[in-house]
């Protein structure tokens, strides 16, 4: 029996090790340790105490044992203080989860460096290697490699993680050239109101895909003689929706032409990665793509996505809301633009860099220094649009802005049915958040911040938002239940510590 538990600890181990691409000697290496000694704990031949089992799961990041469920991670903030320093945009989610699905193209080896290492990207990992794909974290676990096997295992698909996800709504493009038959479970995600994916079957039709939604599932059937005969005209310029066109044109034996196209940054990324498997866009950065395409993909490719203009924004939010003077460097400018333009308006004083080129030797990146400024509220409201307008995802933060300057600001979210909703937990904390009807709300400033206890709105930017407001409310504040944060962005609370935040995560016992 317990020679049983020792086996199963130590293969538990061994994977964890394998999945974070680590040898038997760097994990003795973290463990002060021997490789024999590794070698013995994998094989069951090693007692183990409470200490080890626990350092170990430390070295690799991953909780090895637990006792029924590991609980919710919950954040304790104490707020009230200044930030300062310099801090890193890490790379998208959004470009991330595109091109995890996007690597499904590819019959050759697909390196993401610098990937986000956010649940997101966890959940379509879980999904990819489910149905027979095999990832592996490379060097310093920041660089991700997809290799794909003969033929895909669908039906043993991990259906609780993509359920977790909407992003796996793109595995549809690339999988109507794999097969002819297959199920996805319908797309999850945050809670943001129905969102609709009627424009994603009706630009993947000119494909041969008919998708028919019963019992949980989209069950896919292709005609594999069908290709476009005339442009797709999408009837929405979304984001994942052109990603599914593209990925579906990507190999289509022919040429294919798709208006109305997003060009916001996660589908240039992407059209650069399809650029890097052979496959000719006219058009990048505009609305009107145009994409040769190749019936067969096999190229060993090595990308790295862009960063995130909405973490970058996010940070600007909290050096803003803390009055602090910080520097936020590899900020993607031509996607902050906007923003930018209506921060200067609304009295924001900071810098910017040259321009230097992010590591996919596209987008434009610069650093923005941010410092303390006494900010007065807009003349107009403050709505998004699709790219090149203020971005969707960044809206929320523009409440917690508001709520900082100076007069009332009313934020229009006509884009999702339940977003701006949560943004009156922000009234918990102080704020003065009025919900005028589901896509409005005024925002009355300046704020004088308080402490509390709140329950993570199930959405991950209006979350954030909740969590930088309580690093400028003095006292102590909790945040429950952090997933969703976690969702999207990677270590927050510990890159907002190195600047001086004080935020400790912690379980319920
Ligand atoms: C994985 C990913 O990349 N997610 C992003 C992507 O989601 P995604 O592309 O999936 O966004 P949706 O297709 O759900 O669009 C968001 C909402 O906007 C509406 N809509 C969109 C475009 C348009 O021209 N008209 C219109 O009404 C849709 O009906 C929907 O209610 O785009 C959203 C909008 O930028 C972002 O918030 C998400 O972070
Ligand atoms: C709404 C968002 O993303 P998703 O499409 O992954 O739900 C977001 O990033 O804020």
């Amino acid at each position: 029996m317990a020679d049983d538990y020792r086996s199963r600890i130590g293969r538990l181990i061994r994977d964890s090790r394998q999945h974070r691409g680590w040898t038997q000697s760097q994990l003795a290496d973290a463990l002060g340790s021997s490789q024999s000694a590794v070698h013995r704990i994998e094989h069951g031949q090693q007692n183990l105490s409470l200490e080890m089992i626990a350092r170990i799961g430390e070295a690799l990041d991953k909780q090895i044992v637990s006792l029924g469920q590991p609980g919710p991670t919950h954040l304790r903030v104490s707020g009230g203080q200044q930030l300062s320093g310099s801090i890193d945009v890490r790379s998208s989610k959004n470009a991330s989860v595109a091109l995890l699905c996007a690597s499904l193209l590819n019959k050759g080896r697909t390196v993401l460096r610098g990937i986000a290492r956010i649940e997101e990207v966890n959940r379509i990992i879980e999904v990819l290697e489910s149905i027979g794909i095999r990832t592996r974290w490379l060097g310093e676990r920041r660089d991700l490699e997809i290799v794909p096997p003969e033929r895909l295992d669908l039906d043993s698909m991990d259906v609780e993680a993509a359920r977790r996800t909407r992003s796996v709504i793109m595995f549809l493009g690339p999988l109507l050239h794999r097969e002819h038959r297959f199920k996805l479970p319908y797309a999850g995600g945050c809670n943001l109101g129905t969102r609709t994916v009627e424009p994603h079957m009706s630009a993947l039709r000119p494909f041969g895909l008919e998708l028919k939604a019963t019992g949980g599932y989209y069950h896919a059937e292709v005609d594999r003689k069908a290709s476009p005969t005339r442009p797709i005209v999408l009837i929405e310029r979304g984001d994942t929706v052109t990603e599914n066109a593209l990925m579906a044109a990507a190999r289509n034996d022919g040429v294919t032409v798709i208006r109305n196209a997003s060009s916001n940054y996660m589908v240039q990324d992407l059209c650069f990665f399809l650029t890097r498997l052979g496959v000719r866009i006219d058009g990048i950065g505009t609305t009107t793509l145009t994409v040769h395409g190749r019936s067969e993909i096999d190229v060993d490719v090595d990308y790295a996505p862009s960063e995130d203009p909405i973490e970058a924004m996010s940070l600007l939010a909290a050096a803003i809301v803390t009055s602090s003077e910080i520097t936020v460097q590899r900020a993607p400018i031509e996607f902050l633009e906007i923003e930018l333009a209506l921060l200067e308006e609304m009295g924001l004083d900071y810098d910017r860099s040259a321009e230097y080129v992010a590591a996919n030797g596209e987008t434009r990146l610069v650093d923005l220094t941010v410092r303390p400024s006494l900010l007065r509220a807009p003349h107009d409201k403050i709505h998004p649009m699709p790219f090149p307008g203020l971005n969707i995802d960044n809206l929320p933060f523009f409440a917690l802005i508001a709520a900082t300057a100076n007069g009332q600001t009313m934020i229009h979210d006509w884009v999702y049915e339940n977003r701006a909703i949560y943004l009156t937990e922000l009234t918990k904390l102080g704020g003065n958040v009025t919900l005028l009807d589901p896509h409005r709300v005024l925002v009355e400033g300046p704020t004088r911040w308080s402490g509390a206890e709140i329950i993570c709105p199930p959405a991950l930017r209006p979350a954030v938002v909740v969590l930088l407001a309580m690093l400028a409310a003095k006292g102590e504040s909790v945040l429950r239940n952090v997933y969703v944060i976690n969702r999207g962005y990677e270590d927050l609370a510990a890159r907002l510590s190195v600047l001086g935040a004080r935020i400790e995560p912690f379980r319920d016992i």
